[in-house]
């Protein structure tokens, strides 16, 4: 699995986790809600039938059992925002003003948990979204005071009641603010957190490659044949080696200067890349030496493997461009043998190439 494929996987765990936190607090603060209404109506402060109690409690435990069963679905996360939080808030607002308005003594104390879901959705919603809903619940609040107030007007003192609705308005502006600010942050934060992972990336990326040609490098190079070595020894899969060596770089470096001795290096680089199957890896030892790692391949598949891209190699010509006509290369061909050492493979695929240039060069030997 790559590490893109595994980020997004725990990037969708992670948001699992948060959608079930949110969903407990959503779920929590209703209970209290109906806790404190179902009190209230014992001590017949609830100025509801029982039948309408009841058909009112049974809706909104209904719509809230639909939403919490819609976030468990995982169906939400592909949405922008998963835990719904404008559509909750805005059915938050509704309850609350419904309730608010058949607890006339204790207004106040039903409706204050409504901050509760404010907070909860200030994760979610932009401080703009949130002063808009702010204003929207303050003026469901006068709304619901003023039927109420028409209902029940001799029971009732206005200027209380108009002082309970400022506050409430005053706490419900004061925390969309702060929320605004809190989702700010966590954006920032986010933001950050994106950097600093590109960031690490690219030092990952560094401290594998190889800066002239951008292939791995030595020390990547020796991790991936330590894993080739464990998968070989536990699953008995074969791998072989190919250790390249450009002839005579030395004279390319001598006669065309250093610049072109670093553009064949790239050059190279490229058209064994081009070349290579997927699930085989490439990279540079140091110098003008190179491994071609080949899992799953014998030594003989691997000996064909270096012969086709010392033919394919030969084809490359630089004269046109000012450069040496073709360069040739050498292989040293090894497969790995049961239990063997990496050093001891490594050993004998440089024992083939040595032979390979003790041949006469432009060839590849198996050892
Ligand atoms: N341009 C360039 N040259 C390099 C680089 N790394 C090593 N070299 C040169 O590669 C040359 C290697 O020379 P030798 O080890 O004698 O090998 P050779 O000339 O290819 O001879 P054979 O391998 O025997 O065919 C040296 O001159 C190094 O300076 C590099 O990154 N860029």
């Amino acid at each position: 699995m790559n590490s893109e494929l595994r980020q997004a996987e725990n990037l969708t765990l992670n948001e699992r986790r948060l959608l079930k936190r949110h969903g407990r607090s959503v779920l929590a603060i209703m209970a209290m809600h109906t806790l404190l209404c179902l009190v209230y109506y014992r001590m017949g402060a609830f100025l509801v039938s029982a039948e309408t109690g009841l058909f009112l409690l049974a809706g909104v435990w209904v719509s809230m059992l639909a939403y919490l069963l819609l976030l468990a679905s995982g169906l939400t996360l592909r949405f922008k925002d998963p835990s719904l939080s404008l559509p909750l808030i805005l059915y938050c607002i509704v309850v609350f003003a419904v309730s608010g308005y058949y607890v006339d003594e204790f207004r106040l104390s039903v409706v204050t948990l409504f901050f509760a879901i404010l907070l909860l959705v200030s994760f979610q919603l932009s401080g703009k979204v949130m002063v808009g809903v702010a204003i929207l619940s303050s003026a469901a609040y006068a709304i619901m005071l003023w039927l109420a107030l028409d209902d029940r007007w001799v029971q009732l003192s206005f200027s209380v009641e108009a002082l309970q609705w400022l506050v409430f308005s005053m706490i419900g502006v004061s925390f969309a603010i702060t929320g605004g600010g809190i989702n700010r942050l966590k954006k920032d934060l986010a933001e950050k957190n994106r950097e600093l992972a590109k960031g690490l990336e690219q030092v990952r990326e560094m401290a594998i490659r190889d800066d002239l040609t951008g292939l791995f490098n030595r020390r990547h190079l020796l991790e991936i044949l330590d894993r080739q070595k464990a998968l070989a020894d536990r699953k008995r899969v074969p791998f072989s080696l190919c250790y390249v060596d450009l002839d005579h770089f030395k004279l390319i470096n001598d006669h065309f200067g250093h610049e072109w001795g670093d553009r064949v290096l790239r050059r190279f680089s490229q058209v064994v890349l081009a070349d290579m199957r997927d699930g085989d890896y490439f990279g540079r030892l140091g110098g003008e030496e190179f491994l071609l790692i080949l899992p799953q391949s014998t030594e003989q598949g691997a000996l064909q493997v270096a012969e086709r891209l010392r033919k394919r190699w030969s084809q490359e010509a630089f004269a046109q461009e000012g450069g040496p006509a073709t360069v040739s290369l050498s292989v040293g061909v090894a497969g790995y043998r049961d239990n063997e050492s990496i050093e001891d493979v490594l050993n004998r695929a440089d024992k083939g190439l040595y032979k390979a240039k003790t041949s006469g060069r432009n060839q590849s030997q198996v050892a």
